[in-house]
């Protein structure tokens, strides 16, 4: 079995690789020419585990090769499916913008010359895969050719950082289809994945588009409320770890994705809230919960800054920031809407300096930031002299640092830990003063005072 996949992105290039390596025969195609050279060559343009081994491997196989040539990959080779993998990105009201999706279903219209299915595996807006349709079949009619083809909504539901897991065990497949042929297309390419009892979930393409939306939405709910009850719990002198426990022990509630922290960033959470609100809003809907969830995240990320500012008595200029993590979650490099850059850009404002280190996003933290911000060599180097240690991303790294070397190098003993990851009473009995998020910060506070 032959397919094309357009856009090798984290999604796009995981899609890729995970066809080719249960067998099929996969092109994956880019505009970006030294992204695809690179490709060629091994080198990766994304950090994401496990991947570069199973990219080497495919390509050796000749079950994987990378070009810019759609044409030459979906024309006269047996081609039966090919997928768009390219980035919607929101526009300036929040919509999708769906000019890379749609310049891609042209150019597949350009070049197809045999039946294929054309299977949106971004993340689009019900109606998309409509308007994939439409424009194939104007750059069909437009040459004057009568080729039949199926389109399909094929939502993607992986995890950066845990990718390849995410898509070779995936929870369900979801597809959206419009005809029978399209559907044994569809089931033939997704069979060896279906191997650990994993449904295949087959359903009209409105349906397909819209679960995908309503996935993220739902997750960043949770995010929002627990962040929610994370505040509260700080301001009652509750702890949100103990709510987190009590509450997720409820298998209706489940003890998954209910952790507060600084906020949920990178490139879907943020975007797909905001494309749906502005998909309700267009056709006479105000998603109320939605438009919460996005405040309450918005000042999320500023909570960790307020308690510095709060510690520091407003004093911030000059003063030294050590932070721990820079990429949005941990095991990516990837800094898109990562809750360290509203931290970043929030203290140095103030004319603090931040000194920061990250495992593996420190060249993109550099293309983003440039020499704004000084970078350390490691954790530890990142702390020499710093007033207090921020730690922004929970790399698993950071989880348990030698604390007497860290005292050390600091200058003022002081955490402000936006993930929970340390134990604060641990933290306390060494001699830092030490700030979660959601924790018991009033008792301890009234602790000092007594
Ligand atoms: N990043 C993630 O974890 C997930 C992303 N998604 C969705 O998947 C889509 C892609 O996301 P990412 O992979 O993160 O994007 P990305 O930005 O990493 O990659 C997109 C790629 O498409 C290429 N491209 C753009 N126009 C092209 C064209 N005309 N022909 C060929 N290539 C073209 C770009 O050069 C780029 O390499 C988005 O809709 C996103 O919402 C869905 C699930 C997970
Ligand atoms: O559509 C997408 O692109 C993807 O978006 C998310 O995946 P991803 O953004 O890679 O990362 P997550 O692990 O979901 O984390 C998102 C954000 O939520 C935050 N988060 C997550 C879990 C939690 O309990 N608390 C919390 O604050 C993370 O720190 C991070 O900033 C979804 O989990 C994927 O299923 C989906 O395919």
């Amino acid at each position: 079995m032959r397919i094309a996949v357009v856009g090798t992105g984290y999604v796009g290039l995981v899609t890729g690789t995970c066809f080719a390596e249960v067998g099929i025969d996969v092109t994956c195609i880019d505009i970006d020419e030294q992204k695809i050279e690179n490709l060629k060559k091994g080198i990766l343009p994304i950090y994401e585990p496990g991947l570069k081994e199973m990219v080497l491997r495919n390509t050796q196989k000749e079950r994987l090769s990378f070009s810019t040539d759609l044409a030459s990959s979906i024309q006269g080779c047996g081609c039966e499916a090919a997928f768009i993998a390219v980035g919607t990105p929101p526009g300036e009201d929040g919509s999708a913008d769906l000019k890379y999706v749609l310049a891609v279903a042209r150019e597949i219209g350009r070049n197809m010359t045999d039946y294929m299915v054309v299977v949106t595996k971004s993340t689009v807006p019900v109606g998309t895969a409509q308007k994939v349709r439409q424009a194939i079949e104007e750059e069909l009619e437009a040459r004057g050719a009568d080729i039949d083809f199926d389109v399909a909504s094929n939502p993607e539901f992986l995890k950066e950082g845990a990718a390849i897991e995410d898509f070779l065990k995936p929870d369900r497949i979801v597809v959206g289809v419009a005809s029978e042929r399209a559907e044994k297309v569809m089931n033939k390419l997704y069979k060896p994945f279906l191997m650990n009892g994993h449904p295949l979930i087959f359903m009209d393409i409105p349906s397909a588009e819209m679960t995908k939306y309503a996935a993220n939405a739902m997750l960043a709910t949770k995010i929002s409320f627990m962040n929610d009850i994370a505040n509260l719990c700080e301001i009652m002198g509750a702890d949100v770890n103990m709510v987190r426990k009590g509450i997720g022990s409820d298998a209706r509630i489940g003890n998954k994705f209910i952790y507060p922290g600084i906020g949920y960033g990178g490139s879907c959470f943020p975007k797909d809230v905001k494309a749906l609100i502005r998909t309700a809003a267009e056709n006479g809907y105000r998603m109320r919960v939605l438009q919460s969830v996005e405040e309450v995240n918005e000042s999320q990320k500023e909570v960790l800054f307020n308690k510095i500012d709060t510690h520091f008595k407003g004093d911030l200029a000059g003063r030294t920031f050590a932070l721990w993590g820079l990429s949005f979650k941990p095991k990516t490099d990837d800094m898109r809407e990562a809750p360290s850059l509203v931290i970043i850009q929030k203290l140095l404002e103030r004319g603090a300096k931040v000194r920061a280190y990250d495992p593996v996003a420190m060249e993109e933290a550099r293309r983003v930031l440039g020499e704004t911000i000084e970078y350390g060599k490691d954790e530890y180097e990142a702390l020499i002299d710093a007033d207090a240690l921020l730690l922004v991303t929970e790399w698993p790294e950071f989880r348990s640092p030698n604390f007497n070397v860290v005292s050390k190098l600091m200058k003022e003993r002081v955490v402000f830990d936006g993930r929970n990851i340390y134990d604060a009473a641990d933290l306390r009995e060494k001699g830092f003063t030490y700030y979660g998020i959601g924790l018991k910060q009033k008792e301890q506070q009234l602790k000092e005072t007594v």
